[in-house]
């Protein structure tokens, strides 16, 4: 496919059979088949599920073991540079120059990006008002707490405009107003760039994620929207009150992603397709029951 067959502006990653293996037998990502297009896309998955090293593919960092990453249909395996020079990019662990400002360190990497817009010192100047910094920015990064070096981790990822955006773990280090102003930032952003973030903190993708992508073990459990997710899970989340030697019985069968204890009893928030004892009463989903029905194992299975 031709570049032509897009909008000037309109992005899209396509990932054909994406695989990672570092050692032999162990695959990091196995067989992924995605098409990005632009909107915010939350990844969850549990520790080693897969989601920093598809986030280090998309982004060039490191090169799959088979499968391909396509850039509005064009194939980037010979050309890196293709996806670098449209990329904006917070790893998981980010590193500052600490004797440098907070304008002087965005000003450093504009260069280092080679940012070639017009008016790099207004966007800068833009970015720090924009992630609350600029106050601060002739201090130095040295001075900074680490939710203010995430907000400026947060900033140099925006630098030069980027259309592709990838945020692996945004949210680290951010107290509660910063993140409602980090996800209104990134609803803005959304609109017409592809917005990758990842989190453990499933509350954090819920409100603003157009589609959430669920790795486990290195594949694709689920993809789609928070509202199809919550949708399947319709009438497969339960409540029930047992005695607690009951509750032992049934946490060793089904999933059970909440418990709470009062005398003798216990209450149990129970993920199963069927009525998982008589006395069981369906309710309302959310989106960490999603996440736990396609990731959690069931224990009745482990045993
Ligand atoms: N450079 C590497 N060398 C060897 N194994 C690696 C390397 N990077 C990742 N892995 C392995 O690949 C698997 C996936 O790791 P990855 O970091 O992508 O998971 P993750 O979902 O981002 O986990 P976390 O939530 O803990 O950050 C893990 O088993 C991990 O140990």
């Amino acid at each position: 496919m031709s570049n032509a067959s897009f909008p000037i502006k309109e992005v899209q990653l396509g990932i054909h059979k994406l695989s990672k293996s570092y050692h032999e037998n162990h695959t990091a990502l196995n067989n992924i088949s995605l098409t990005l297009t632009p909107g915010i896309i939350g990844l969850v998955g549990s520790n080693g599920a897969g989601k920093s090293t598809l986030l280090k593919l998309i982004a060039q960092l490191e090169r799959p073991s088979s499968g391909s990453i396509q850039l509005n249909g064009q194939d980037v395996a010979g050309c890196p540079q293709l996806i670098r020079q449209r990329l904006g990019l917070l790893p998981q662990h980010f590193a500052v120059y600490e004797n440098l400002t907070a304008k002087q360190f965005l000003q450093y990497l504009a260069a280092v990006k080679q940012v070639t817009r017009k008016h790099v010192a207004q966007d800068i100047s833009e970015l720090l008002h924009a992630l609350n910094l600029h106050e601060f920015e002739n201090q130095n990064i040295s001075t900074f707490s680490g939710g203010m070096r995430q907000r400026l981790g947060i900033a140099q990822a925006l630098l030069g405009a980027p259309d592709i955006l990838i945020f692996d773990e945004p949210t680290v280090g951010l107290d509660p107003h910063e993140r409602v102003a980090f996800r209104s930032l990134l609803k803005k952003l959304g609109k017409d760039k592809i917005v990758l973030l990842s989190s453990h903190i499933i509350s954090d993708l819920a409100s603003i994620s157009d589609n959430i992508l669920v790795l486990a073990r290195g594949e694709v459990c689920a993809f789609n929207t928070p509202e199809n997710l919550l949708q399947h899970m319709e009438g497969k989340v339960w409540d029930i009150m047992v005695k607690t030697t009951e509750a032992r019985q049934i946490e060793t069968q089904f999933k059970v992603c909440d418990t709470q204890y009062f005398d003798n009893k216990t209450r149990l928030r129970v993920i199963h397709e069927t009525p998982p004892t008589k006395c069981a009463s369906s309710i309302a989903p959310n989106l960490e029951d999603a996440y736990l029905f396609y990731t959690a194992p069931c224990p009745a299975e482990a045993h």
